[in-house]
């Protein structure tokens, strides 16, 4: 057995307390073999994580990597306005090599923001999937489908993609790589196409994720057509199962929030992309009260700017106040708990969680910084004022993916110089 030890940290426990204690990784497998004292002068290597929080990895529950190539591309639009003007116009330029080149600095920014796991939807998933492998992140990737604005040939075929891919894909990466059933939303795909691929995405065992209850404006076409709210419209075409995971759940009425609570669906929150587009306040007290599963995800950089979960973290509790009212809504402890085991748990990764023969998926926080100073509750730092540029290390599945701030697994100058050409081309075609 190979080992990997993480030494005189501080260790922060399902529980939320900290313990000072050593993680031993047993690198074989890619779990946690023990954590405790004195653990560190059995191991094969070491990452010193002295003054220093060992933390979950962070998992981004909703993201599109590859969107990186249009950060600052298009800004300050409500949602439908800026995809429909600027992002899907621009997105039609981007060929595979392009979506490589974005994926992988996506990728890059996560490890080093202390990401080790995410879900992600978007096109030319294989493209997505190499990186993936590269990075050594575990992931859960689907195709997006869009049904709308095309002919019906082209339509399914899109859906028939978003199926054979979460059937190819599924276990990749030594299984780090899952996949997902990813219709973009309930406005974007025809009821046609999901009658008919949903039940095969349940054959094939995989779970569905999509966009929903973003805005307001995406709402009401579902009740005025169907006369239902938007999930008891999914849950009526087998869209609601407790594998399954929505993204946003910004406008979701009483009936809503009681019907993901009973069936389990968990609910990934962007607050910083719903705050960008202007798109609302989720009533995250609310959904944590009844019971639901509540993650956090960036959304794609075009709508963030970033892929910081820790920025998120910090907006997601600072939101979650103002829409509630109440200064003690969505405290620290509640977002820290999002940012790992509840985008874990909604998304479907065994991760989140520091303990014996739990995926050694972990990241090291630095905590002689001025702002972290002093260190009176570190759930708190976590939560209020730590930053993607405090995390020291990640590991992913036991294997270091940065080591004292740097990359191990992607050439951190030639993936930015990669990104940058292809950012310029794409914008120079969008805009030709
Ligand atoms: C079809 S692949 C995914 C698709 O989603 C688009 N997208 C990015 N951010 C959002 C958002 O907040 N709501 C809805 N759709 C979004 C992305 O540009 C891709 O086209
Ligand atoms: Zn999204």
């Amino acid at each position: 057995m190979t080992t990997l030890a993480i030494a005189d940290g501080r260790v922060l426990r399902p529980d939320l307390t900290v313990t000072a204690a050593d993680v031993l990784i047993d690198q074989d497998s890619g779990d946690i073999r023990e954590i405790g004292p004195d653990l560190a002068g059995e191991a094969d290597d070491t990452l010193d994580a002295a003054d220093s929080l060992v933390t979950p990895g962070f998992v981004n529950g909703h993201c599109h990597v590859a969107m990186t190539l249009l950060r600052g591309y298009a800004d300050d639009k409500p949602l439908e306005t800026w995809l429909r003007e600027d992002i899907w116009p621009a997105e039609g330029e981007l060929t595979a090599a392009d979506i490589r080149a974005g994926a992988e600095l996506g990728l890059l920014e996560l490890i080093r923001s202390g990401v080790t796991a995410f879900a992600d939807m978007y096109f030319q998933v294989p493209e997505v999937a190499a990186a993936v492998e590269t990075a050594g992140l575990r992931a859960r990737l689907g195709h997006g489908i869009v049904t709308i604005g095309k002919d019906g040939e082209t339509a399914r075929e899109d859906a028939a993609t978003g199926l054979e891919i979460a059937r190819e894909y599924d276990g990749a990466a030594d299984g780090r790589i899952s996949t997902a059933f990813m219709p973009h939303s309930l406005t974007t795909v025809g009821s046609e196409y999901l009658d008919e691929f949903v039940p095969k995405a349940r054959e094939a065992g995989v779970p569905i994720h999509y966009h929903a209850n973003e805005t307001a404006d995406e709402v009401a076409p579902i009740v005025d057509e169907h006369g239902v709210r938007p999930l008891e419209y999914a849950a009526d075409r087998g869209l609601l199962e407790p594998e399954d995971f929505v993204a946003h759940g910004v406008h979701v009425d009483e009936t809503e929030i009681d019907l993901l609570a009973e069936v389990g669906t968990g609910v990934i929150h962007c607050p910083a992309s719903n705050m960008k587009l202007a798109s609302g306040m989720a009533p995250v007290e609310r959904l944590r009260e009844a019971g639901v599963t509540v993650g956090l995800g960036t959304d794609g950089a075009a709508s963030n700017n970033d892929l910081s979960m820790l920025d998120e973290a910090r907006d997601a509790a600072m939101l979650g106040k103002l829409a509630a009212d109440d200064a003690s809504a969505v405290p620290a402890e509640a977002v820290v708990e999002m940012m790992t085991r509840g985008s874990a748990d909604a998304v479907g990764f065994e991760s989140g969680r520091l303990e014996e023969g739990a995926p050694a998926d972990l990241a090291v926080i630095d905590l002689e910084q001025p702002h972290l100073t002093p260190p009176h509750d570190l759930v708190s730092h976590l939560a209020y004022a730590a930053a993607a540029a405090d995390v020291r290390h990640t590991v992913c599945d036991g294997r270091v993916l940065m080591r004292d701030r740097e990359v191990l697994t992607l050439e951190a100058a030639a993936v930015r110089e990669r990104a940058l050409e292809a950012a310029e081309a794409v914008a120079e075609r969008a805009d030709a």
